[in-house]
This record gives C-alpha cells, sequence and structure tokens, in this order.
C-alpha cells in the first residue's frame, strides 16, 4: 500500500458493533517461527496471523534455507529447517528496519552455522530501544561481536556455554534471546529478573515441545538445561491479547460493542480488571470476550503501565483515547518506554485535554524519572471529539489514531495506515464488518 492507498478517510461518530476474531499473538508467532530453526525436523506453527511481522521473519527463514509453506488448516505454518545455510548478507540487509525480531536470530544461527549476520533493527519509534541487554548476554554466552557498517556479525569460536545472567531490567526481547540461545548451549544457564509475558510462556511451551529443559521460578528466575538435538514442534499460537484490548478500547470510545473472538481472559485479567474500574462492560464466553460501553459516564482512573503480570505498556495507547471520554482526572505513567506519549498531541488537535508531565505521576519511581522524558500524562475528560488529519507515528499510536477518528465527529484522514498491518491482521477488513464508515480516498 502506497501513495493515497495510504491514507485512510475515517467518518467518524458511529458505534462500533459486531464481531471480530483475533487470532495467534504477534509477540509470539514470529519467534516460535525463529525456534523453528533450532529443531532437526519440521515445525507445525497454527493461528497464524497475515501481518507484515511475520512475512517479514517467513522471508528472513527463506533466506537462510528454511523451506516455509502453508499447511492443512488456515493459518497454520510448516517450517522446515533441515537445509539451513547461510544466507548472502546483501539479501538479509534488505530486511533492515523492518520489524524488532531479527535479532533474534542471533543464538540459532550460531548454533546452526557457527556464526550469523544481522542488520538494523525496526520497531516502534516509542523509546530509543537499544540493544545492549541482547548483545551482553549473547557475550556471556561466548559469542564475539563485530559491529559493522552494515549490521552486527556474530562468531562463536568455541561454541555456546551456558551461564549464569542476570537482566538489569526485565526486557522480553532479551530473555528470548536468553531461551533461543540457551537451550543447545552447553550446561545450565540461569537467568534471572527475566520478563514472564505470556507470549514468553508460550515460547517455552513451543521449545518445551522440541525437547528442551526450561523451568521457571515465581521470583523472575528461568534456568535451561542445554539438550544436544532439538525436534520439530506442533503448536497452536496463544491469541493475540494486545489486539483483542485495541477492539475493546475501540467498543468503549465509539460507545459501541465489539465481540472479539479467539480473546482470552487469563492473559488479560489486569486488562479486564482496569476496562471494569473505567466502566467498561465484558462478558466472556468459551469462544472469546465481548466488550461494550453499558451506556452512562465512564470514571477517570490512574494508570500504570509495567512488565507483566502489570498494565502491558501495548494497552495503554488505545485505552488513552477512551480515557478522553471519561469523567475527570485520569493520571497515565508509561513505564516501560521513555516516549510512548507523544501520539497525544494529535489527541489534543482533535479536541482533548492531555497534559505531559516529565516526573513520575504514579505509584512507584520509574527509569525515566528525572531524566526529561515525557513520559506522565494527566487525561481530563469527557471532551468530544473532532475530525482531524492524522499521521500514524506507531503501531499501537496508529490504532489509537483510527479509534479516535471513529469516535470523533466529522472525517478525519489518516495517512501511514500501512504501518497498522505489522500487527493487525484485516483491519480494513474488519473496520466496515463492525460498521466503521472508512473508505479509501478516490
Ligand atoms: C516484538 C515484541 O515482542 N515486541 C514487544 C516487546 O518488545 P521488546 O522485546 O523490544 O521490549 P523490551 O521488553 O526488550 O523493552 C523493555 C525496555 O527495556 C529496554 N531495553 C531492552 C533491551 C535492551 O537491550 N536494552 C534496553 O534498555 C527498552 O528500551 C525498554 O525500555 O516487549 C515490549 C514490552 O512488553 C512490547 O511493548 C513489545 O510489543
Ligand atoms: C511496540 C510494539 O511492537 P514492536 O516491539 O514490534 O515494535 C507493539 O506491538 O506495540
Amino acid at each position: 500500500m502506497t501513495g493515497t492507498d495510504d491514507v485512510l478517510l475515517v467518518h467518524g461518530g458511529t458505534p462500533l458493533e459486531g464481531e471480530i476474531r483475533v487470532r495467534g499473538a504477534k509477540n509470539l508467532v514470529p519467534k516460535a517461527m525463529v525456534a523453528a530453526l533450532l529443531g532437526s525436523g519440521p515445525s507445525r506453527l497454527r493461528n497464524v496471523p497475515d501481518i507484515r511481522d511475520v512475512r517479514v521473519v517467513r522471508g528472513l527463514l527463506e533466506l537462510h534455507g528454511v523451506t516455509v509453506r502453508s499447511g492443512e488448516e488456515p493459518g497454520e505454518l510448516v517450517l522446515d529447517p533441515s537445509h539451513v545455510e547461510s544466507a548472502n548478507v546483501a539479501d538479509i540487509d534488505a530486511h533492515a528496519g523492518s520489524s524488532r525480531i531479527p535479532i533474534l536470530f542471533c543464538g540459532p544461527l550460531l548454533h546452526r552455522l557457527g556464526h550469523a549476520f544481522i542488520p538494523g533493527l525496526g520497531g516502534c519509534d516509542i523509546g530509543g530501544r537499544p540493544v545492549n541487554f541482547h548483545f551482553d548476554v549473547l557475550r556471556e554466552f561466548g559469542a564475539v561481536i563485530e559491529k559493522r557498517a552494515d549490521g552486527q556479525y556474530l562468531e562463536a569460536p568455541r561454541g555456546l556455554r551456558g551461564c549464569k545472567i542476570r537482566l538489569p531490567y526485565p526486557s522480553v526481547g532479551s530473555t528470548e534471546q536468553v531461551l533461543l540461545t540457551a537451550v543447545l548451549a552447553e550446561g545450565v544457564t540461569e537467568l534471572s529478573n527475566a520478563a514472564v509475558e505470556p507470549e514468553i510462556e508460550d515460547l517455552i511451551c513451543v521449545l518445551q515441545k522440541m525437547g528442551a529443559i526450561i523451568s521457571m521460578d515465581t521470583d523472575r528466575t528461568i534456568r535451561v538445561t542445554g539438550v544436544e538435538k532439538l525436534g520439530g514442534y506442533n503448536h497452536r499460537a496463544l491469541p493475540d491479547r494486545l489486539e483483542a484490548a485495541s477492539w475493546a478500547s475501540a467498543a468503549l470510545a465509539t460507545e459501541g460493542s465489539v465481540y472479539v473472538r479467539g480473546a482470552s481472559q487469563r492473559e488479560m485479567m489486569t486488562f479486564l480488571n482496569t476496562y471494569r474500574k473505567v466502566g467498561g462492560a465484558f462478558e466472556v464466553d468459551d469462544e472469546g470476550i465481548r466488550f461494550w460501553h453499558p451506556g452512562g459516564a465512564l470514571n477517570a482512573i490512574a494508570l500504570e503501565t509495567d512488565v507483566h503480570p502489570g498494565f502491558q505498556t501495548d494497552w495503554q495507547q488505545p485505552l488513552v483515547v477512551a480515557l478522553t471520554q471519561a469523567s475527570g482526572l485520569s493520571i497515565v505513567h508509561e513505564t516501560v518506554y521513555e516516549s510512548r506519549l507523544g501520539f497525544t498531541s494529535a489527541l489534543n488537535q482533535m479536541g482533548a485535554h492531555i497534559q505531559l508531565y516529565r516526573e513520575c505521576l504514579g505509584g512507584m519511581p520509574c527509569r525515566f524519572g528525572q531524566r526529561n522524558f515525557l513520559h506522565s500524562a494527566v487525561v481530563s475528560g469527557p471532551t468530544k471529539l473532532q475530525g482531524a488529519d492524522l499521521v500514524i507515528p506507531d503501531l499501537r499510536g496508529g490504532f489509537s489514531y483510527l479509534i479516535a477518528a471513529l469516535a470523533a465527529q466529522g472525517t478525519s484522514r489518516v495517512h501511514g495506515i500501512d504501518l497498522i498491518n505489522r500487527g493487525y491482521e484485516n483491519f480494513m477488513e474488519k473496520l466496515p464488518a463492525l460498521g466503521a464508515r472508512v473508505e479509501l480516498p478516490a
């Protein structure tokens, strides 16, 4: 999608009503695809969404000789790593800037080939997003890393050995880096201060199916006993709790009702508690969750993002749009990314009252306090939103702009909607299916 195709006209003021389906999680599926590299035989991954991050990883796997084909059921991929080989660096470089996932190829490629080349990473521009923890842990395993102009070259001249590591912060990607490296490393790896997001647990399930030995303690410690060989897996990816929460926030902000087929309560408990405090209603059944605005005023709340089991940062931006419709002052303290509130300036242009602060306006001081980052917000509501010209800044911010445009009076022009394809499957079909009045400009 390019040029005018990348613009969406959104005619607001109509509640979203109906049903959509979410499939496997954006933050698990690409990693499970990388895990297939570690197997000696084919893996089957089910419930795979058709999103750009999946297509990027598929391309990278194919460049390394992994055969990827559709399986028997819709959304099933069969990944065969029997012929893994070194890829042409220039070809890999074409994927530079496309997603966060390439860095997770380090451990598996070092095990399979003894060397790896990792291009520059992409992902949402919501903070500095350094990868120092990743390279620090890989060095602990025995990797030698050389930074070159076009990316990072890694070698493991003496193989990879288990080690004792403590993460400075429970980083999701760094925890996955350790898992994907430790499973075939020699000896035991002990990782403390690990991230324990549901997508990480699901990745551990994938690796255990392949033959890995991994235990998780309640104190964020993960222990991995390296094995000599792993097989393939057959796995159904856990549902996307982040997409589900986005549609839930859209239902609330537009005073609608959306049944999210595939949404799962267990991974959304913290979100559901917050949703209820704001005044949103939901009903869980065996197939999904219905979210709706029950009428009357919504409540202002104090919200702090955190690592799991706290309130997931990727839930924050869509919910902030709903908070512009709540009565009173809501406080939002973003503790995971230092620059994830910049998207609110466009909401203010639409009529919202959101003031940003450098101070930690939450229960706990975070890494960003006293460091000049506008990472706390006070949202004063309710405010009527008016349609506007909006430029999508990042994935969740982009979906938030769609929600704001749908809740607003009048028409909005939303630029850069292709970015949303990174993590929201078929959103251009889902929106009209829920009654949204959207169109591509003539
Ligand atoms: C593809 C994917 O799964 N993306 C998710 C993953 O991102 P990702 O894995 O990139 O996020 P991390 O958990 O690693 O990042 C959390 C924090 O740690 C910092 N950090 C991280 C690594 C590092 O080497 N050095 C460092 O300082 C980051 O700047 C950030 O402030 O977890 C985030 C937190 O739940 C989610 O918002 C993203 O949707
Ligand atoms: C920040 C996100 O993703 P990524 O890490 O892929 O940029 C997200 O999904 O909101």
